[in-house]
């Protein structure tokens, strides 16, 4: 654990035992503790490793094409799929997008993996979420309403199937994940925000930081924390895309606005990595180079897996601080450049591009 973080541990264990009180769990913080463990699990890695000459030399790239493209939030609304008005509506959309926005790889070749059919085209990946979702809607199904996928008779698990329907023979993985996610969340946003994500935002007072805590806290699928080293480290993945989305759909504005956004980081998925490897950032011991290029199951949890998600974090803060570096001034976060990075993995992945393959992980938490 890096010295910032022993002392940050035993401040709190002096404050606690100084003022005899454990901290109210209802005490929601604005530290979210992820870039910290993300650099203690880069600090204790031996199977992913950060290339200091690849960090930098991606840096320089990543920033001339992101100039080059005007990437800002605005790029967020600008995707053919992204709902665009600036209303409840659209928190709603983005709240039910991020509560399901995971493992969507398949075994499957190309022509055979799930896939939507929507507005003449063809949808795969987290794009084919958020095909359903818009599909739903035009079908007058209500599926981004708390209430309506909170309630079993109202929305009957077929319903829900109905909703992720194929255009293929494979259905879309972890379906009955997914329904449990909607289900759960659903409950927790009528018990506790009256049924209104607009409430659960408002309950964070602005704060990136304490909305990703509260949605950990408040809600069990959102909860996305791993054990490294014999210690409990917070990756945070769908809360903290979740925060940007709004972010980014909002312009910085409205329910987007947070005074501490820049505190939000890369979120550990399975696509971004691979990104990084491909641009030299990142470098893998032989045995896990192997398990990734054979497309062997890397498990939740499991050493291996952390490492990827925990070194893709630490790799995206170092690519910024040396774009910031280079250029003082630079308006630029790990959202942005992680947005960036996912949008040219898929631009690479469509123009055949070879690559190493993404880690197999399947779970709901990426
Ligand atoms: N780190 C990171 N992970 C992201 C995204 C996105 C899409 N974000 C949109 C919003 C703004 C951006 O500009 C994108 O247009 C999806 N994912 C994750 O990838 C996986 C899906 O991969 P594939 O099966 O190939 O589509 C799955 O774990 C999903 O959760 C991102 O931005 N960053």
């Amino acid at each position: 654990m890096s010295d910032d973080e022993v002392d940050h541990e035993l401040i709190e264990l002096l404050r606690q035992s100084l003022l005899g009180s454990k901290p109210n769990p209802d005490d929601i913080t604005s530290d979210t503790k992820v870039l910290r463990h993300a650099e203690y699990i880069y600090n204790n890695s031996i199977d992913v490793n950060i290339d200091a000459r690849g960090t930098r030399a991606a840096a320089q790239l990543i920033w001339s094409q992101m100039q080059l493209r005007c990437y800002s939030t605005e790029t967020w609304s600008e995707h053919e799929l992204h709902p665009k008005a600036k209303d409840e509506a659209t928190l709603n959309f983005i709240f039910v997008m991020d509560l399901l926005n995971f493992s969507f790889w398949s075994e499957k070749p190309e022509s055979e993996r799930y896939a939507v059919e929507y507005r003449g085209q063809t949808w795969t990946g987290y794009w084919s979420l958020v095909a359903c979702l818009q599909r739903a809607l035009d079908e007058d199904i209500p599926i981004t309403t708390p209430s309506f996928y909170a309630d079993e008779s109202e929305c009957p698990d077929e319903r829900i199937a109905y909703v992720f329907r194929s255009s293929t023979g494979e259905e879309i993985p972890m379906l009955q994940e997914r329904i449990t996610c909607l289900r759960d969340a659903g409950q927790v946003l009528e018990d506790t925000f009256d049924g209104s994500v607009a409430n659960l935002v408002a309950a964070a007072d602005n704060s990136a930081g304490k909305l990703v805590n509260l949605l950990a806290h408040r809600f069990s699928c959102f909860k996305d924390e791993s054990i490294y080293e014999k210690r409990a480290v917070r990756i945070m993945k769908r809360p903290q895309i979740l925060v940007a989305d709004i972010w980014a759909a909002f312009n910085e504005e409205s329910y987007g606005e947070f005074h501490d956004i820049d505190s939000i980081t890369m979120f550990a998925d399975y696509r971004v990595p691979q990104i990084l490897h491909t641009l030299g950032c990142l470098t893998y011991s032989p045995p896990l180079d192997s398990t990734i290029r054979t497309q062997r199951p890397v498990d939740h949890g499991s050493s291996y897996e952390v490492q990827l998600r925990g070194c893709s974090i630490w790799a995206v803060e170092l690519l910024r601080r040396e774009i910031v570096r280079n250029n003082p001034g630079a308006k630029v976060n790990a959202i942005l450049i992680d947005f960036f990075l996912y949008d040219l993995a898929k631009e690479k992945e469509k123009a055949g591009e070879p690559a190493i393959p993404h880690h197999r992980t399947r779970s709901i938490w990426y």
